[in-house]
């Protein structure tokens, strides 16, 4: 039986049972266990945070964002949808990866995400800090071909390496584009802002084909209008999104490691992706929530927010028709 055929299990009715009460699931939704393993959006954990170059505690993102995210409520209003409803969506746990080998997590990471692609579900991951967007690329790729990328950060990660290391959450980015996993013709970058090592750093990044769209531009121009910006780049491509949470200003997501001064409100993120709703999203992440730092689960709950409207739109779509399980 395939997940079409049947009414997707949905959240546990918080009208019955106390959000607070239980193990904590994406938004109180089901195990992928309790759903016979097939599901069309699969939200995975993946608690690595070895490749970062300042604060770690990212590998504690995915559960802070599960337990943040149980005041989720089941009906979307900005997006006029029910995505529980829409889709079987459902927790499908963690990946286990070596933190002490960064080339060994790397292999995990990809063979554990094909194993998902390839049983029909799109990926709603939860990191982790940014080293696991290049793993989840290639299994997307090996599935869609090369896919169109929004990277929303205030970083480019297109650096080359750091102590010689290529595998860390400065270079995802990069050794995507050397791999030919991206479409390079619609590659964007949003919210970046801050310091660079040298102006160098910019043409590189140009050169593998990146627009960017800075965190002073979106207050400029306003969301609309990039959101329409980005929309008319991405066209009607595969689209991977990946959000790093310290796109975000330090006052909406202090919880993370390498947090810059002048980034977006939750507000701005939340309406660009609601711009984003017709685009044929293929999978997604939210990275680098390291709750160490967080106070008042601030960070967590805007991360489970940014992933409750990823899943709204990749459930609108399978409800739709559009093949992008396939
Ligand atoms: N991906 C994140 N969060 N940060 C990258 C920062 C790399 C650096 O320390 O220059
Ligand atoms: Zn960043
Ligand atoms: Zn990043």
């Amino acid at each position: 039986m395939t997940t079409a055929d049947r009414r997707p299990l949905g959240p546990v009715d918080s009208s019955r049972i106390p959000r607070y009460a239980g193990p904590a699931t994406f938004a109180r939704l089901p195990r992928i266990d309790e759903v016979g393993g097939a599901a069309d959006v699969a939200v995975v954990g993946v608690p690595f945070d070895s490749g970062v170059s300042y604060r770690p505690g990212a590998r504690f993102g995915g559960n802070a964002i599960r337990e943040a995210s149980r005041l989720l409520r089941p009906y979307n209003p900005a997006q006029d949808a029910s995505p529980f409803a829409l889709a079987q969506v459902a927790d499908a746990g963690d990946i286990a990866a070596n933190p002490f080998n960064i080339n060994e997590a790397v292999e995990t990471i990809q063979t554990a995400a094909d194993d998902l692609l390839t049983a029909g579900a799109r990926l709603m991951t939860l990191g982790g800090d940014h080293t696991i967007a290049l793993p989840l690329l290639r299994a997307v790729a090996r599935k869609h071909g090369p896919v169109a990328l929004l990277h929303f950060d205030a970083h480019l990660d297109t650096w080359d390496t750091y102590f010689g290391a290529e595998y860390t959450h400065g270079t995802p980015f990069r050794r995507a584009v050397e791999e030919g996993i991206l479409d390079t013709s619609a590659l964007s970058h949003v919210g970046t802002r801050g310091p660079l090592y040298g102006k160098q750093d910019l043409d590189d990044d140009a050169k593998m084909g990146f627009g960017i769209v800075t965190s002073a531009d979106v207050m400029r121009r306003g969301v609309d209008e990039v959101a329409q910006q980005l929309r008319e780049r991405i066209g009607d491509r595969p689209l991977y999104i990946s959000i790093d949470i310290d796109v975000l200003d330090p006052a909406h997501a202090p919880g993370t490691g390498t947090p810059e001064a002048g980034g977006l409100t939750s507000r701005e993120l939340l309406e660009i992706l609601r711009g984003l709703s017709s685009c044929h999203l293929v999978s997604a992440d939210v990275v680098e929530v390291a709750p160490a730092y967080d106070h008042a689960e601030i960070t967590s709950v805007a991360a489970s927010h940014t992933a409750y409207e990823l899943t709204t739109i990749m459930a609108r779509q399978i409800a739709a028709g559009a093949s992008g399980g396939a």
